[in-house]
């Protein structure tokens, strides 16, 4: 059966070339990284951590926009990052977050959403 993320791909590519299967994961980052974040554009206040990440409020510096981070605490815990990543955007609630963009450095990977609930 056909991904839903592989079938909009299909549907994007048009018709005369031919689609290149793209994997969930792979959609979930190019949709992410459109828009390309650095750390050290945000002010940033630890605010939790569950077992695989840390928690930050981000607070952009020149526009003043803030935000949740969460980053892996270590490179291993990629794929973990991606599958929440990629069952956040698949869902759709005004209770549920999505990602806003995603960040690598030294192959800890970091997610930016929208700050909701527990402010
Ligand atoms: N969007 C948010 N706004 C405010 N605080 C948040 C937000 N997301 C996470 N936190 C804080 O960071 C903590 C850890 O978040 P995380 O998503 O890692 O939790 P978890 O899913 O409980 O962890 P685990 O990975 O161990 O299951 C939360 O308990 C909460 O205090």
């Amino acid at each position: 059966m056909m991904m839903e993320a592989e079938r909009d791909v299909r549907i994007r590519s048009g018709a005369k070339r031919r689609p290149r299967p793209c994997s969930a994961s792979y959609i979930a980052v190019r949709d992410a990284l459109y828009q390309l974040t650095r750390l050290n554009d945000f002010k940033s206040e630890k605010i939790g951590g569950g077992f695989y990440a840390d928690v930050f409020k981000v607070t952009h510096k020149s526009t003043g926009e803030v935000m949740v981070l969460k980053m892996n605490k270590n490179s291993k815990f990629s794929r973990q990052m991606l599958s929440e990543i990629q069952l956040m955007n698949r869902l759709s609630h005004p209770n549920i977050l999505r990602s806003v963009c995603l960040h690598q450095l030294l192959g800890r990977l970091s997610v930016y959403t929208c700050i909701q609930g527990f402010f």
